[in-house]
């Protein structure tokens, strides 16, 4: 089943040109990667796919139905299904709150009805953190376990999609395997579009893969396929440069 549908968008900032006639498709249950060097414009997607900006042509659609940001019924749902992480687990959650609030932040801003604090509970222990981690700050606990209550954040209301912007490129090698183990398991649940400079990272959590280059995509697939037989010298050079992550 198709969850999200790009359709030959395009993109500037300004005058300057982006993205050029991107199209891909997210499957449920099929994580998908989203590689390219630095400059690519893998965030600015993951902005269109937010709602952050508007694509200068083409179309985004959920379900088949095109994204309106001007239609709140369909954002709020939107919203639902497609939650976020970000790459800094320093900066993305606020210091003054508990950890349950920056969890139940997502139920509250959607409205979501029923037992916020069973909900929290539940999505803490999904991601391997203590249920006493609910009444301290981000400041008591590790990188890593930022991370991990980031992503409890992104988990709490049930998301059908989860858009990953880097999420363990600040950690640690160790680190960054233990959460993309962890979002590996997740993943049973929850379909993860991971966008990535790391093709060693993408390997390891996604079956397909877009790879990017000055905002075009040159090459797309299983990524099994793409990684033992790239096609594109763009995809050869990027191979070339994997960094350690185990497969
Ligand atoms: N707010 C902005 N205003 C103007 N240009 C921007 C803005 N944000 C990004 N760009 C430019 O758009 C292009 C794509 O950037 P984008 O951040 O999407 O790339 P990326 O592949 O995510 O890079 P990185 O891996 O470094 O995050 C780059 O040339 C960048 O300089």
């Amino acid at each position: 089943m198709t969850l999200i549908s790009v359709e030959a968008i395009a993109f500037s900032y300004g005058r300057k040109p982006v993205l050029h006639d991107v199209s891909f498709t997210v499957k449920k249950g099929i994580n998908l990667g989203l590689v390219g060097e630095s400059g690519s414009g893998k965030s600015t997607i993951l902005k269109l796919l937010l709602g952050l900006e508007r694509p200068a042509s083409g179309a985004i659609r959920f379900q088949g139905e095109t994204l309106n940001l001007r239609d709140r019924e369909f954002m709020r749902r939107y919203r639902r299904s497609v939650q976020a992480v970000f790459q800094d687990p320093y900066s993305s959650l606020d210091p003054r709150q508990t950890v349950e609030a920056i969890i139940a932040e997502p139920l509250r801003a959607l409205k979501i009805s029923g037992d916020h604090h069973a909900a929290i509970v539940q999505a803490l222990a999904d991601v391997g953190l203590p249920a006493d981690a609910i009444s301290r700050y981000p400041h008591e606990f590790s990188g890593g376990q930022r991370q991990r209550i980031a992503l409890a954040r992104a988990i709490v209301a049930r998301p059908q999609l989860v858009l990953a912007d880097e999420a363990v490129s600040a950690l640690d090698l160790s680190t960054r395997i233990r959460i993309v183990e962890l979002l590996k398991e997740l993943s049973q649940a929850i379909t993860i579009l991971l966008v990535s400079h790391d093709l060693g990272v993408v390997a390891a959590l996604c079956e397909e893969i877009i790879i990017l280059e000055k905002g075009r995509i040159v090459e797309a697939g299983r990524t099994a396929d793409i990684l033992a037989n790239p096609q594109h010298p763009y995809t050869r050079k990027l191979l070339a440069s994997v960094p350690r992550m185990p497969a």
